[in-house]
């Protein structure tokens, strides 16, 4: 007997065992119980078809989209005329390496003809996922000369259960949620310094702010956070918080005082000849800011009194100076709206232009999808489109150039609560921002 034959009767019977398996689950020993959990049908079925539809489509997938390279044949010329003899045209597909499975899919390496890019392998990638009846593939090239196919059996997103590998996490660096390929999500902040995120009512902006809280505030980081919706989102972590404004004017005390400790950073740098905070010592390195704001729109938000008129100008110059300033001094930006368009003002066109990191949650019209993706990607604002509203908290996010879909870590208020007990003593005191919301307070006690 063939030594695969047996391989494939012992993947069965495995197969067979397994589906017998899965309700005695909660009721077996831990390390069993971890076996048990791990996706032995994809493992032992799902896998090996997979495989074995791609290798059997290959030659003729590979022909279809224009990723095979012809062969020469040979040629002969007779008499006056030109004629072509020898074999048929061959088409040479490139070369497929073995795939090798992962939990929520496979990967496999592909070789590419010589004059070939990953260009048109990207492209193919939606045809891929396709032809082998896989949920998504995305192709990347890491090194030259080679792409990455790394295809998913199913939607990572919609299981709650999948929590992907942590990595110890590099300072601005925050593990929000997860990709569709059931990676890790990460909002790299040094990466990207600031982020725009956009998205109708109840799809997901808030609670992603508080998983972005949540993974910052173990972190060496001052968290400031504007939220007039009366607080109530990020009063949750206010212990954590090194200030925290719930009215438009405390936000701009806010924003006038982080722009003068820009001032204050700027001049140490000069002192120092660094070009960014992070070239200085680090015993003399001020500590990274990341401001929340959640609703853009409280803070441009005009009743055409004068007052508010004046307010709304203030608080929009003094976001876009800490937008184009911010990045080198670790002040970050994160601003979250339903529409971040011009009906707001004439600032908020120019603080888009500043927020490089997008984040498109469900949205209720094309326009809103544009405006946060549009002008890097296009084939993102109709894939933003298309979340539905059970999918709360998945989003399309722009990173290096590309775009994926991702689902934020739903953060519980039990989850807050946790959070700013474990780390209520990380909370950095900046003391330009206390003295702007004590002189706030003092003023609207006075004027009460
Ligand atoms: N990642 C997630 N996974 C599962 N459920 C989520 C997720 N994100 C949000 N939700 C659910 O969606 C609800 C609304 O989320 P959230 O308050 O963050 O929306 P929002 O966009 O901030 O809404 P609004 O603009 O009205 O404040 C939450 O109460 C939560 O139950």
């Amino acid at each position: 007997m063939p030594w695969e034959l047996v391989v494939w009767l012992l993947l069965l019977l495995a197969f067979l065992t397994q589906a017998r398996w899965e309700h005695r689950l909660p009721t077996m020993p831990r390390g069993l119980r971890r076996l048990g959990a791990l996706p032995w049908r994809w493992y032992l079925g799902g896998f090996p078809s997979a495989v074995f539809r791609m290798r059997f489509t290959w030659r003729r997938f590979t022909r279809n989209a224009d990723l095979a390279v012809q062969r020469q044949p040979p040629r002969a010329l007779v008499g006056r005329e030109l004629i072509v003899t020898g074999r048929a045209v061959r088409m040479i597909p490139p070369r497929l390496g073995l795939p090798r499975p992962t939990r929520d899919g496979l990967v496999a390496r592909v070789q590419l003809h010589p004059g070939q890019t990953p260009i048109p392998y990207i492209e193919a990638a939606p045809a891929m996922a396709h032809a082998w009846r896989m949920h998504s593939v995305r192709v990347v090239s890491f090194r030259r000369g080679e792409v990455t196919i790394t295809a998913t059996w199913r939607d990572p997103l919609t299981d709650a259960g999948t929590e992907p590998k942590r990595f110890p996490g590099r300072i601005l660096a925050a593990q929000v949620g997860r990709t569709e390929l059931g990676m890790g999500w990460t909002l790299d902040m040094r990466q990207v310094p600031h982020w725009l995120v956009v998205g109708a009512t109840q799809s997901g902006k808030s609670t992603l702010l508080a998983s972005l809280v949540a993974e910052l505030a173990p972190q060496p980081v001052a968290l400031v956070g504007i939220d007039c919706k009366g607080g109530m989102e990020l009063s949750l972590f206010e212990r954590r918080l090194s200030a925290l404004a719930c009215s438009r004017t405390e936000a701009l005390a806010l924003l006038v005082a982080l722009l003068d400790e820009a001032r204050d950073r700027m001049a140490v740098c000069r002192r120092a000849g660094a070009r960014s905070i992070w070239e200085l010592p680090e015993h003399v390195r001020p500590v990274p800011v990341v401001l929340l704001v959640d609703e853009l729109a409280e803070l441009y938000l005009v009743d055409g009194s004068r007052v508010s008129r004046q307010e709304a100008a203030e608080c929009s110059t003094a976001l876009l100076r800490l937008g184009q300033l911010g990045a080198a001094l670790g002040l970050h930006l994160v601003v979250a709206g339903q529409r971040i368009g011009s009906e707001l003002g004439a600032g908020v066109t120019a603080l888009r232009a500043q927020l490089g990191g997008r984040i498109c949650h469900r949205v209720h019209d094309q326009q809103t999808a544009e405006m946060a993706l549009g002008d890097l990607a296009e084939d993102a604002v109709v894939a933003a489109q298309v979340i539905t509203e059970e999918e709360q908290g998945v989003a399309i996010t722009t990173v290096g150039g590309t775009w994926t879909r991702v689902r934020s870590r739903l953060t519980t208020t039990a989850d807050a609560r946790e959070v700013v007990a474990q780390n209520v003593d990380k909370t950095p005191a900046i003391p330009a921002l206390v003295r702007a919301m004590d002189a706030v307070n003092k003023e609207v006690g006075g004027n009460d």
